[in-house]
């Protein structure tokens, strides 16, 4: 492809790839120099243009090199749009999810429920590319633009026709994921998450808006869960733009639920849709899933899906991965669970949904990351402590901050928790205080694999550690 196929700035010269790292780069590559948050990316110009870039999109002024110079205001936007032409065709059906919890569950329901329906699916997110028969993991919910829309056009060429995504603020702000056409696009919900980067909740909110102010096109529709504080805010800007919207949730007017209560083996929901009411039987615990699975029956709809379908899909759907698992079972009969709940509003949620099957004492493990939202540590010890009966604070990918100080922060808000230095030995002690009747949750690394200590990640994965200190 040409260059001026990919620009009205362009020459005619050839272009055979695109790369945002100078070490990636190949003889035809357009380079993208962004500044970041440790690098600036305009320092590796002269050396992408050694390596063969043809072109670099930068900053305007910046430096003199041999390769044509396609200047802008927002590299990384201008970068997106040219490789998001390079790269397609994509997927028809493609949908976006954003909110601070609750999207890699809808991005997976959305696969399971277009596959129950016939329909060749795929699921973009923290748990990797996700296909019917595979998946490969990608280390970032979205690692940047490049890998998401060779991704994208990956699963194209393999016949896939919907996937749903999850965009996260970083990646919103950073236009990491974007430039495939979209359908639809939902709002999960928003609270306190990313202010280390982010800095004020209004910014953070200000970059997952962008998914309905400028990703989602003219013709799209845009669903919205509506029980959140933030709901009424983002539906308000959807009919400012005049885009089509879907809302589902105890005030949804599209799907709309009613009555729910726990079963032993799920939940069963009244939800209306079309002034009818069903009764749906779902094989998944915790108010949360139940609005993460009508979320996503919002995106089937607005993807063209029958209600009737869609119904019959959300009553079979199966557990994400690390959201709510049950691990194991410890000898004296107390069931462990594995959730990712890492927000002070997730762990209220996580306990929440294990709360109805307690019997007795419900214990709760966690940490809180390194390098990540300092803010956050003690209202997460706050609202483990208030609805849980046991806390036990620990350790979840320190990485380059002292762990003892990480701990430190969240026992500030819940000063009776019970310290355990390294997730392993917290693990055993929750053990050994679980009676029967009473339930584990531990909180923080669901589906991940590693304890990440300075610069070293440790295999960890806090269901099989369970499983072999309750052997
Ligand atoms: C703070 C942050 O979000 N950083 C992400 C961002 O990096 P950056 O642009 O700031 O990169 P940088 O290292 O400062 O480098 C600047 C530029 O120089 C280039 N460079 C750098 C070094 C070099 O030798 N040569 C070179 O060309 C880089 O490719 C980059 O374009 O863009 C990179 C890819 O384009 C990401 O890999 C990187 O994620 C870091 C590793 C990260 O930890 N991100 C987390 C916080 C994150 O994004 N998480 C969210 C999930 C959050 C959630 O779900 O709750 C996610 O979407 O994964
Ligand atoms: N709809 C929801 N409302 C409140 N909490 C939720 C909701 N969905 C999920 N959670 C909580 O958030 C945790 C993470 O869920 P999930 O991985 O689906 O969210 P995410 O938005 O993809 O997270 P991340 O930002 O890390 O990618 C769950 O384990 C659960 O504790
Ligand atoms: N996507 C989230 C994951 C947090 C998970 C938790 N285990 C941690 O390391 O903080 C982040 O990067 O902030
Ligand atoms: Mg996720």
């Amino acid at each position: 492809m040409r260059l001026s196929e990919l620009t009205s700035r362009g020459s005619e010269v050839e272009v055979t790839g695109f790369s945002i790292d100078n070490r990636k780069v190949e003889p035809g590559h357009v380079f993208g120099a962004f500044r970041g948050a440790v690098h600036n990316g305009e320092d590796f110009i002269e050396d992408a243009v050694e390596r063969g870039a043809v072109a670099v999109v930068c900053r305007d002024g910046i430096g003199t090199f041999k390769a044509q110079r396609i200047a802008s205001d927002n590299p990384r936007e201008t970068f997106a749009e040219m490789a998001a032409k390079f790269y397609g065709p994509y997927p028809e059906n493609v949908v976006a999810v954003t909110g601070t919890n609750g999207k890699t569950s809808t991005v997976e329901m959305c696969r399971q429920m277009w596959r129950m329906m016939g329909k060749r699916s795929a699921s973009i997110g923290t748990l990797g590319v996700t296909t019917s028969d595979d998946q490969v993991k990608t280390g970032l919910t979205t690692p940047d633009i490049v890998t998401f829309l060779n991704n994208m056009a990956g699963l194209k060429r393999m016949g896939i026709s919907h996937v749903a995504y999850e965009t996260s603020s970083h990646g919103l702000d950073q236009h990491r994921a974007e430039g495939v056409p979209l359908k639809a696009a939902a709002f999960t919900n928003f609270s306190r998450d990313h202010l280390d980067y982010h800095e004020t909740m209004e910014a953070y909110f200000e970059a997952k808006m962008r998914l309905f102010d400028e990703l989602l096109p003219e013709d799209g529709t845009a669903v919205v869960w509506t029980d959140d504080e933030y709901s009424d805010a983002v539906i308000a800007r959807v009919k400012q733009r005049g885009l089509k919207l879907l809302t589902v949730g105890e005030r949804g007017e599209t799907i709309r639920l009613g009555d729910r209560r726990s079963t032993a083996l799920g939940q069963a929901m009244a939800i209306t849709h079309d002034g009818e009411t069903h009764l749906l039987k779902l094989p998944l615990i915790g108010g949360y899933q139940a609005a993460n699975v009508m979320t996503a029956a919002g995106l089937m709809l607005a993807t063209g899906s029958g209600f009737g379908d869609v119904f019959a899909a959300m009553g079979r759907v199966s557990p994400v991965r690390g959201r709510l698992e049950r691990a194991v079972i410890t000898k004296k009969g107390a069931p462990i669970y594995v959730d990712y709940a890492h927000t002070p509003d997730a762990l209220v949620a996580a306990i929440e949904a294990l709360r109805p099957h307690v019997e007795k004492k419900l214990i709760t493990v966690f940490g809180a990351g390194g390098d990540r939202d300092r803010g956050k540590r003690a209202p997460m010890g706050m609202v483990a402590a208030e609805a849980s009966d046991i806390v036990i604070v620990t350790d979840d990918n320190p990485r380059s901050e002292d762990p003892a100080t990480i701990r430190a922060e969240i026992l500030e808000g819940a000063p009776d928790a019970i310290e355990v230095e390294g997730r392993r030995a917290a693990i055993e002690k929750a053990i050994a205080l679980a009676e029967a009747g009473d339930i584990v949750l531990l909180a923080g690394k669901g589906h991940e694999q590693g304890q990440i200590i300075g610069d070293v990640t440790h295999p960890f994965d806090d269901g099989e550690v369970a499983r072999e200190c309750a052997a």
